[in-house]
């Protein structure tokens, strides 16, 4: 078998594992399992980027997407310092007048970077103050410059215009020392970037990068660039894969395309799990004479399930090769041939994985509730993805069109799509009006 990535935590070896994961999924039936179930599988069956031996320091613009590998501890308090949260006037909040004006005399100024420098400000007096500069000692008050009179030495406040301790930002309300800024499998985002150069912190630890290989398989497939002749297609799925693992930032192994022959399979799948973390493929699942790719799977390692109650997408094979006892092996997606259930299990199954194997711990996507405005023919028993294109009606509720025919080869009414109405196991026909949950794009990475 071939040589294994030595940072993969180590499982027992498959059999039992599968046995005993196949005993606590709810609903567990190989034949035909539902989306939930077949989640749940996979959630408790593919390994994590061990803790040691798979963290890398990289400069903190290089962390974006990637998985943060320990707790990040502030070491100092954010802010630093009380300080003001509008240009204007700080002042001690139990001088201000209940009623008529305060009138108080400006005895110096303090700026961003440039506190004021004066000995203790005395009864009756305040600084002029800008955001963000230090709230001279005693002052705990910042009255903006909008509601001010200023006249020579003497500013007036009206009465009400603020409250004792507005607009003032107190040191470490955002993080105290000590306390975790942020905590290991997160994901980073472009705020996480900022909240790290907020501590001062140049690099962040973060595990490696999950390594994915993956192939199309079919003897009809031609590359760009390739003739086409009769009775051929040009290879989508390889793009489609491209473009969503790449967003998922996984380090990316493109295999080309592979023929329908049990041979080419076994080489392909034998290559890619000696390098890769997790294999995906698409095509050859199903049960036609040229479909080998879960038979391959089978032989040289485990098939856990390959039919699920679900539309578009029901055949996918899931399993592992390469298991033993000097590590997990590389884990397989064997998605279907056609164009739009790829991406449908690759939405549904295996971007939550490979975020659970890099460490992540990814989150239930969130769902917009929208009307439809068409008719949803659904069987209830499997869990349905339709294409839609969202729009706000004038009572700010937004409603949902199919973007077309909905055979699992249209990829253009994919493309036209905002997101995936998700029609669940026990739901039928949607009526015009009815409420259904949309899966929207921009919720995925
Ligand atoms: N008798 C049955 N036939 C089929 C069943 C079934 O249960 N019983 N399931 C259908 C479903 S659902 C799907 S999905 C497909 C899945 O089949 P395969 O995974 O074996 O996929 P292929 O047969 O290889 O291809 C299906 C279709 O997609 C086109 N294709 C494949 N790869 C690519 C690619 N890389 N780029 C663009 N297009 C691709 C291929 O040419 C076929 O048209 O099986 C149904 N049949
Ligand atoms: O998985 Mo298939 O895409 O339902 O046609």
């Amino acid at each position: 078998m071939s040589a294994l990535p030595p940072d993969l935590e180590d499982r027992p070896p498959l059999p039992p594992a599968l046995a005993a994961i196949a005993s606590c999924v709810n609903g567990y039936d190989p034949s035909a399992l539902p989306v939930a179930a077949a989640q749940d599988f996979i959630a408790r069956f593919v390994p994590t980027l061990a803790e040691g031996g798979a963290i890398e320091r990289l400069a903190l613009r290089a962390c974006l997407g990637r998985v943060l590998a320990e707790d990040q501890i502030s070491r100092i308090d954010v802010p630093a310092h009380d300080n003001s949260a509008m240009d204007g006037y700080a002042l001690r909040g139990a001088e201000l007048a209940a009623a008529g004006e305060t009138r108080l005399r400006v005895v110096g100024k303090g700026l961003a970077g440039a506190a004021f420098q004066g000995a203790d400000v005395p009864p009756g007096a305040c600084v002029k103050i800008t955001t963000g500069a230090v709230m001279p000692a005693g002052l705990d008050t910042v009255v903006p410059q909008e509601f001010c009179r200023l006249e020579g030495e003497q500013v007036s406040v009206p009465a009400g215009v603020v409250r004792p301790g507005d607009n003032r930002r107190l040191r470490g309300e955002d993080l105290a020392c000590g306390e975790a800024a942020m905590r290991a499998g997160r994901l980073l985002s472009p705020s996480d970037l900022g909240l790290a150069a907020s501590l001062g912190l140049a690099e962040l630890p973060v595990r490696r990068r999950l390594r994915v290989a993956f192939f199309s398989t079919g003897d009809e497939l031609r590359s760009i660039g390739e003739p086409l002749e009769a009775g051929c297609v040009y290879d989508s799925n390889r793009y489609t894969l491209h473009g969503m693992l790449s967003r998922l930032g996984v380090e990316l192994l493109d295999l080309g395309v592979v023929r329908d022959e049990p041979a080419a399979l076994e080489a392909a799948f034998r290559s890619a799990a000696a390098s890769a973390d997790a294999v995906i493929t698409s095509g050859g699942v199903s049960v036609g004479e040229a479909d080998h790719t879960k038979q391959v799977m089978a032989r040289l390692g485990e098939v856990a399930f390959w039919r699920i109650a679900m539309r578009p997408g029901r055949p996918m094979a899931f399993g592992r090769i390469g298991a033993g006892p000097q590590g997990p092996g590389a884990v397989l997606f064997g998605l279907p041939g056609n164009p739009v259930a790829v991406m449908v299990t690759f939405y549904a199954f295996v971007r939550d994985a490979l975020l659970r194997m890099a460490g992540a711990r990814p989150q239930p996507l969130p769902t917009l509730r929208v009307r439809s405005l068409e008719t949803l023919r659904k069987k209830p028993g499997r869990t349905e993805y339709q294409r839609v294109s969202l729009q706000q009606a004038a009572d700010g509720v937004w409603d949902m069109r199919l973007t077309g025919a909905q055979g699992s080869g249209i990829l253009r009414s994919m493309s036209e799509a905002q997101g995936l109405a998700v029609l669940g196991h026990e739901q039928g026909t949607v009526q015009p009006g009815d409420w259904v949950e949309v899966l929207p794009f921009h919720a995925l990475i």
